[in-house]
């Protein structure tokens, strides 16, 4: 291929140049480095105006023009727009070299890169973007993408992750920890936001760093990698989906944090997987190297009581003359279809947990279309159960330490927090009894999955062992529409401590108030919960 040719970067050093469009021009007195390369995912020329990086001047290839005024002496526009009467240019440099060997081949190859990388839109040596439909676009709703990629867009939703200490801390040590995995090695930054992992990586001792953004974010990486010119060095940003992007050599290791609520959420792990397979060498590592779902019944009167209640504005039969039952059914099933995402009491969970593994450096990317998780618990209390609880946690399979990122109730809490799926027929069990069922989560085209959820209790006592099933329960839920609920107050309802005969009633409690879902909006916010962009 043409671009072979082509080195990563061009570099050379030039006496010095000047600065025209001022009055005077300014001259900036060298020896300057000016470096072709694609940094940003388009070809550019820099030029470094000081010695550590710190500030540079950089044309757009695609639009710049370059001419000889003498042997040692270029001028070099970049041209900002052009009508039928003229052209503009937005900034100049004449640039001076110090002998003519070296402003010919600088010619040479600004001609080069203009011919083989720009002209004929072919791959860059650092990476570029391919313009056709990608998988990702085949099976994602556009509308789904533009909102995604907006959010992660923004600085504050990338300043949100970051302080989220127990997420970033976790990386940080996992990557640290682990030099021996990145010491001269080329890695891949998955989904790369503000560039966080890229420079963690780098710290690490990596050769080179891809760091792959498809969101505007990718142009803010670009300037804060740029702040860090020392580690920035070994760094390149490349703006585009990782379905879409070419990169110019494989990595031995991936590094990216693809999770959303319920680890599935958003389905960037299919991302993961997509660069796993198109970039990694074979065994390469990957941190995060698996995940796992862990799943418990769990008993919370509050909160059914309050999702219940959610629905009640609608059994007015005089509301400013109308009346509104009608709909009452519909919106109590529709509070039920709310994933609830909040830290809750661990003791609130009534059976020890079980776990569904997806293992990243094997599963294949259809894998994650349609899970299904079969569930089997024993209560350890008599009582009532109101769902399923679930959290994630990955693990970092370092050579020299392995390190868990847990998001479990109790834990130290994350953006995550935890989910929970709230039936709206609760099961009665008795201590001992068997609770099975089934987590069936379908992946839909706005990046995020429709969950099935049924759980039944299991014959108990005399006659159990004829295996017959006592309760069913069932509800189908929107992983893109949870009820975000973190700053209500977290009661503790004692399952444990509940005789079998002594279940808490809906009568006995206290009512919390209705929410508004302006509210919940704002709550959201300011608990920079990610998953609210799905
Ligand atoms: C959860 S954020 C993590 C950002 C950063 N790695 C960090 O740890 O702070 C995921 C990032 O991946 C980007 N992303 C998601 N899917 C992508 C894809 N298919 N290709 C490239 N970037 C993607 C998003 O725009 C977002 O900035």
């Amino acid at each position: 291929m043409a671009t072979q040719t082509l080195k990563h970067n061009h570099n050379f050093t030039v006496s010095s140049i000047t600065l025209l469009g001022s009055n005077p021009p300014k001259p900036v007195s060298g020896p300057l480095s000016a470096v072709f390369r694609s940094a940003s995912g388009f070809p550019e020329l820099q030029f470094f105006l000081e010695p550590d990086g710190e500030q540079s001047l950089n044309f757009d290839l695609r639009t710049t023009q370059l001419f000889r005024l003498g042997e040692v002496q270029s001028l070099c526009v970049s041209e900002c727009s052009e009508t039928i009467k003229e052209k503009t240019y937005s900034k100049g440099i004449t640039i001076q070299f110090k002998e003519e060997e070296e402003s010919s081949s600088f010619h040479g190859a600004f001609e080069q890169w203009k011919r083989e990388v720009v002209n004929q839109g072919l791959t860059l040596p650092n990476g570029t973007v391919s313009s056709s439909k990608s998988k990702f676009d085949d099976k994602i709703e556009s509308s789904s993408a533009k909102m995604y990629f907006h959010y992660y867009g923004q600085l504050l939703h990338q300043q949100n992750m970051l302080q989220d200490y127990v997420r970033t801390g976790s990386y940080y040590a996992a990557v640290i920890e682990n030099q021996a995995d990145f010491v001269g090695r080329v890695v891949v930054d998955v989904g790369a936001g503000s560039g966080i992992l890229s420079l963690f990586a780098a710290q690490a001792g990596a050769k080179h760093v891809y760091a792959v953004e498809a969101s505007e974010m990718a142009d803010y990486a670009q300037k804060l990698i740029a702040g860090n010119p020392i580690l920035g060095k070994r760094i390149t940003v490349i703006k585009g989906k990782v379905e879409d992007v070419e990169l110019p050599e494989k990595a031995d290791i991936l590094i990216s944090e693809p999770m959303g609520t319920l680890l599935v959420n958003e389905r960037m792990l299919e991302s993961y997987v997509i660069a796993r397979d198109r970039f990694l060498v074979p065994n390469g590592k990957m941190f995060p190297t698996v995940g796992r779902i862990h799943m418990a019944p769990f008993s919370d009167e509050y909160l059914y009581i309050e999702v219940a209640n959610k629905s009640l504005f609608w059994q007015q039969q005089n509301y400013y003359g109308v009346d509104l039952t009608a709909l009452h059914g519909t919106a109590f099933q529709g509070y039920f279809s709310q994933p609830v995402v909040d830290a809750f009491d661990p003791r609130l969970l009534v059976a020890p947990s079980t776990s569904h593994v997806i293992n990243f450096t094997t599963v294949k990317e259809e894998d994650l279309y349609e899970i299904d998780i079969p569930l089997k618990f024993t209560a350890s209390v008599g009582t009532r159960i109101h769902g399923l609880a679930c959290w994630f946690d990955v693990l970092f399979n370092g050579s020299t330490v392995q390190r868990w990122l847990t998001t479990a109730p109790g834990a130290p809490t994350t953006h995550w927090y935890q989910l929970r799926c709230v039936l709206s027929q609760p099961i009665y069990v008795m201590p001992g009894q068997e609770i099975t069922g089934h987590l069936h989560m379908i992946a839909h085209s706005a990046q995020s999955y429709t969950i099935n959820l049924t759980m039944s209790a299991k014959m108990w006592g005399p006659g159990a062992e004829q295996g017959g099933v006592l309760q069913t329960s069932s509800c189908r839920l929107d992983l893109k529409e949870p009820y975000y609920r973190m700053s209500q107050p977290q009661a503790y309802s004692a399952a444990q401590d509940q005789q079998p005969n002594q279940l808490l009633e809906p009568e006995d409690l206290q009512f919390p108030s209705l929410d508004e879902d302006g509210l919940d909006f704002f709550q959201q916010t300011q608990n920079g919960t990610r998953a609210d962009i799905s």
